[in-house]
């Protein structure tokens, strides 16, 4: 089945990238991007077709739409598909823009699926959040499960609305990690450690205490504790980071992510 991306950025390349991974042939993808160094960049790095735009015909001979640019730029790109589209599946990873909406650009199109995957989707690491109508046929949902899956993990949320929170927790979630490997790295070498040092150690944690957590039948809070010796040194660093408040101040900012989320689709989805 031919997959037509609109929008070849961040996004689109690791879903690209982990779809090849895993045994989607280049042929079948064609990505339209008005930047050309989008376009170039993909090309070279996966083999797959970039064109400007997507013409009638290509729109039309796609088994499969998905929709990946940004939410400001959501409405023009999804106009200028309207026209040609066929009928098919269309799948919109942006972030906030609602089904509704979509199906409004789209001249009344009711076959859409809103998808909120992540960036380890290039390593097949992704975890993605689906949201589709209640009405939609079980073979379009199978089939984004199928698309989605093939990069990662899939969890169904029955309300469009919970994936403003899929986008506070896991879709922007990779980069709170890479932020707090970024501070681990950065307190290594005021501790002394020289920065080849320091990267390994930070990732190396992170990486083994994400898949120690993964392959574990036990809570992280289990695990935690398993880490923390009575009067050691992990309990005087967990105390400065629960006086700190680092709980709350998690959860204040996945409330303002879900804030920005619900605010995207006010702001760019119901003109
Ligand atoms: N990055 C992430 O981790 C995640 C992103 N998302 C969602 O994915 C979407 C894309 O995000 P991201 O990949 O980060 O953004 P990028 O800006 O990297 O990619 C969007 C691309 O679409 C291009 N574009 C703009 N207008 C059109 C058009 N009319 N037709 C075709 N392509 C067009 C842009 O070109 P130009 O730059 O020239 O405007 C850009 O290359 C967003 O809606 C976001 O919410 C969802 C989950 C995670
Ligand atoms: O930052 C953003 O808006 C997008 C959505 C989730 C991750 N990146």
């Amino acid at each position: 089945m031919k997959m037509l991306f609109i929008g070849g950025g961040n996004m689109a390349a690791a879903l690209i990238g982990g779809l090849i991974a895993r045994g989607t042939s280049a042929a079948d993808i064609l990505v339209a991007d008005p930047s050309e160094a989008q376009r170039e960049s993909l090309s070279a790095r996966f083999g797959v077709a970039a064109v400007p735009a997507a013409d009638a015909a290509t729109i039309g001979a796609s088994g499969l739409i998905l929709l990946a640019v940004k939410p400001q730029q959501m409405r023009e790109a999804v106009g200028a598909l309207a026209p040609a589209i066929a009928g098919q599946l269309v799948i919109s990873v942006a972030a906030g823009i609602r089904a509704v909406d979509l199906a409004r650009w789209l001249g009344g199109h009711r076959r859409i699926v809103r998808a909120m995957p992540n960036t380890p989707a290039l390593i097949g690491q992704g975890v993605t959040g689906l949201a589709a109508p209640a009405d939609l046929a079980s073979g379009d949902r199978a089939l984004a499960e199928r698309i989605l899956g093939a990069v990662g993990t899939t969890v169904w949320v029955d309300d469009e609305s919970k994936l403003d929170a899929v986008t506070a927790i896991s879709g922007s979630g990779p980069a709170y990690v890479f932020l707090f490997i970024e501070a681990l790295e950065a307190a290594a070498v005021k501790l002394g450690l020289n920065p080849e040092q320091a990267r390994a150690l930070a990732q190396g944690t992170v990486a083994g205490a994400a898949q120690l957590a993964a392959q574990s039948s036990e809570p992280p809070a289990t695990l935690r504790e398993r880490v923390t010796s009575k009067g050691g040194t992990t309990a005087a660093a967990l105390a400065e980071f629960e006086a700190a408040g680092l709980r709350e101040l998690v959860t204040r900012a996945t409330r303002a992510a879900e804030r920005r989320s619900v605010e995207l689709g006010d702001e760019f989805g119901r003109a």
